[in-house]
């Protein structure tokens, strides 16, 4: 028995051109977990009306952000992946869930090297079935056609966990030592508010009313806005930083259904005539920097905050390849490695 960990991220396109960015995104929004609707429909939203505009418009804004190695999620992924390996002594692989490299070359990588434990390790820290259950079943799926004698173990979201919470809480505070803010607002990714009905466990918890999050129930598991607003309360009790100075809203939304609110952009429009003038802003649910931290924050929330009367804007890196979170990757993964655990199949 030899254990292996692959790690998980979202994925990009090959370039940041139309021709590139349309399979990407046909991929992506034909995944049954982000476009959740029957097959035909979805179809018809996708391929018939989606795809016929946005791989022009997103492949501008990949351009924006795109580096000489490539696109920054697939390089700074790597690059903590290096890290992450040098720290322990198990295999750990880098796979994508859409794109290259995918999760059964990864899988492939691990097998070639005799591993038949695998942790699966999706890089979200807060569950979605759009980010993170969308990896565990086509792993499965993968595992059961092309790898029948792996065993599988899952890594829960990580959004409470002590180890993350100091790493995050430290990189933040390092990257406002300089910059004396008035305001520092958590923005994660939305999602349609219907997901997190979806996978309430208890189907009865979530009323998306506010309250619900803040009170205990199983359900919390799986709820995505639950976990966000425990993540951002405990950075703020880690940092002090004191009611009122900070919020909480959510960015990247389609068109069409009511995602988790409050929005971002709405948000940071409104914050200058409230008297914010210098703003930070910090992406909890990316792990890695990507179009959706460098481009839509970094670039046009900044120019918006700005046009509307905004001063100064600082766009708090993700983690990256942070040196003590790449240390605390490794930890988490030999403390699984080198524990009497049961592997889940
Ligand atoms: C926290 C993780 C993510 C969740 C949950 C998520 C849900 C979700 N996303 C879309 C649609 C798009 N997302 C896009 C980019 C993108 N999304 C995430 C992460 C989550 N998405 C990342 C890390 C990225 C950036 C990828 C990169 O290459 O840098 C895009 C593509 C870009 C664009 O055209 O705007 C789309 C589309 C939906 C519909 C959804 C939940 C239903
Ligand atoms: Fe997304
Ligand atoms: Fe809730």
């Amino acid at each position: 028995m030899k254990k292996g960990v692959l790690l998980v991220n979202l994925g990009s396109p090959e370039s940041p051109t139309p021709k590139d960015v349309k399979p990407y995104l046909d991929e992506f929004l034909m995944d049954k977990y982000v476009i959740d609707v029957p097959f035909l429909l979805r179809a018809l939203i996708v391929r018939g009306i989606i795809l016929q505009t946005r791989p022009k418009k997103s492949a501008e804004a990949y351009a924006k952000i795109w580096w000489d190695e490539g696109s920054p999620l697939i390089v700074l992924s790597k690059r903590m992946h290096k890290k992450v390996q040098a720290n322990t002594s198990i295999p750990v692989s880098l796979a994508m869930r859409y794109g290259k490299p995918s999760i059964e070359s990864g899988l492939q990588e691990l097998h070639d090297q005799g591993v038949t434990e695998v942790m699966l390790f999706p890089l979200y820290p807060q569950h979605a079935m759009a980010s993170t259950v969308t990896i565990l079943v086509l792993a499965e799926e993968i595992r059961k056609k092309k790898f029948p004698n792996m065993n599988f173990t899952i890594l829960p979201a990580f959004y409470n966990q002590k180890d993350y919470i100091r790493d995050l809480s430290n990189s933040i505070k390092k990257h406002l030592e300089n910059f004396e803010y008035d305001h520092l607002l958590f923005s994660y990714h939305g999602i349609p508010e219907r997901h997190i009905r979806k996978t309430d466990v208890t189907k009865s918890h979530c009323k998306i009313d506010g309250s619900c999050c803040h009170t205990p129930s199983p359900a919390h598991e799986f709820c995505y806005r639950h976990q966000c607003y425990e993540t951002t309360k405990q950075v703020v009790e880690f940092l002090g930083i004191p009611e009122g100075k900070y919020s909480q809203t959510f960015q990247s939304r389609l068109a069409g259904d009511k995602w988790l609110t409050p929005y971002t952009d709405v948000e940071i429009n409104k914050m200058p005539e409230k008297g914010i003038k210098k703003l930070a802003v910090v992406t909890p649910a990316f792990v890695s920097d990507c179009l959706e931290t460098l481009e839509e924050i970094a670039m046009e929330a900044n120019h918006e905050f700005k046009e509307n009367g905004g001063e100064e804007f600082l766009a708090i890196p993700c983690l990256n390849d942070d040196d003590d979170w790449c240390k605390t990757l490794s930890r988490w993964i030999d403390q699984w490695a080198f524990a009497e655990t049961e592997t889940a199949k």
